[in-house]
């Protein structure tokens, strides 16, 4: 078998089309465009990069970016000053503050001073409580994007089984929540699972979120099931002095088996700046109590 690829960057760029197309909508409701505040501390490239990467994107869907760039020394204190000042502008729908942070700095206390209904990364206890328990909730951006991707391939997910290797409290606990939500029976594997390979064989939807670079072997894959790569790893390339991309799962191992998967780079990255617009947008909706956009 050799597997569909899932073209995340292709979904992606209708999902952001679909934003901008809503965005007017709002517009003529609240009078004003929906705001996505980013905060950036310090000056690591690839954050520097996804930020400006989020920027774009918010002006593109006609929402409106501002952008804060805090120096690596700031303390906690000034960040968190920030933060609060955010919460209380009403022109501000969205808070972002791109991870990680300088050691200094306690990320959860961040996170923590972050408004919930304007956290559109859905790091905040209260969203993630909210998302365990079933209700309404900002969801973080890359798992749910997984999750459009998985609907969008295979339909309906219940009485599927699906593995989710990773438990950080941003991919891997709110993905095995969102599929629970889907009624799949979820396993959620990490570094103590044992016979890992013969965890994953029994799964129709497998997810990897490890950062392990090429760590699911093609071997271990269940003939026909779905694989959503989330790993984004920069490997020494086979030319000197250069790096590539490679994902949590051997790709070419795991495409001769799969029934669909993802490539690394091009499948679950481009969802999650895209899921990002959409968060910004519902966001902003219910901050004015305005009925959800519809189709997102
Ligand atoms: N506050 C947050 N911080 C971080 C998040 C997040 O969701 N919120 N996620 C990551 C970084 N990230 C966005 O911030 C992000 C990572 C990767 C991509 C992406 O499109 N990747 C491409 C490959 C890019 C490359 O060539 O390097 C792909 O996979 O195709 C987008 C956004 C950590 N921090
Ligand atoms: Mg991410």
């Amino acid at each position: 078998m050799t597997a569909e690829i899932i073209n995340g960057k292709a979904f992606a760029e209708g999902l952001r089309e679909r934003v901008a197309a809503a965005v007017p909508e709002f517009h003529s409701a609240s009078g004003r465009a929906p705001g996505l505040a980013v905060v950036l501390v310090g000056e690591d490239p690839a954050s520097q990069v996804y930020v400006r990467s989020k920027g774009k994107a918010t002006v593109a869907a006609g929402m409106q970016s501002i952008e804060h760039r805090l120096p690596p020394s700031v303390s906690q204190d000034e960040l968190i000053a920030l933060v609060a000042a955010l919460n209380a502008d009403d022109m501000v729908d969205g808070i972002l503050v791109q991870l990680p942070l300088p050691p200094q700095i306690d990320e959860k206390a961040v996170i923590a001073a972050i408004d919930p209904a304007k956290d559109v990364d859905g790091f905040h206890v209260v969203n993630a409580g909210r998302l365990a328990v079933g209700e309404d909730a900002l969801v973080p951006c890359t798992p749910l994007g997984c999750l459009m991707l998985l609907k969008d391939k295979l339909g309906d997910l219940s009485g599927l089984d699906a593995v989710v290797i990773g438990r950080s409290n941003i991919v891997g606990k709110p993905m095995a929540q969102l599929l629970i939500k889907e009624s799949c029976t979820v396993t959620v594997a990490h570094s103590r699972t044992k016979d890992l390979s013969d965890v994953v064989r029994r799964a129709d939807i497998v997810v990897a979120a490890v950062g392990r670079p090429e760590m699911v072997r093609g071997g271990w894959i269940k003939p026909g099931a779905t694989v959503i790569d989330v790993g984004i790893n920069r490997v020494p390339s086979t030319e000197p002095g250069k790096t590539r991309l490679v994902g949590d799962v051997a790709y070419a191992e795991a495409a001769e088996v799969a029934g669909a998967i993802t490539p690394v780079p091009g499948g679950v990255g481009p969802m999650t700046i895209a899921v990002l617009l959409r968060n910004t947008l519902v966001a902003a909706h219910a901050r004015l109590g305005l009925a959800a956009p519809e189709g997102l």
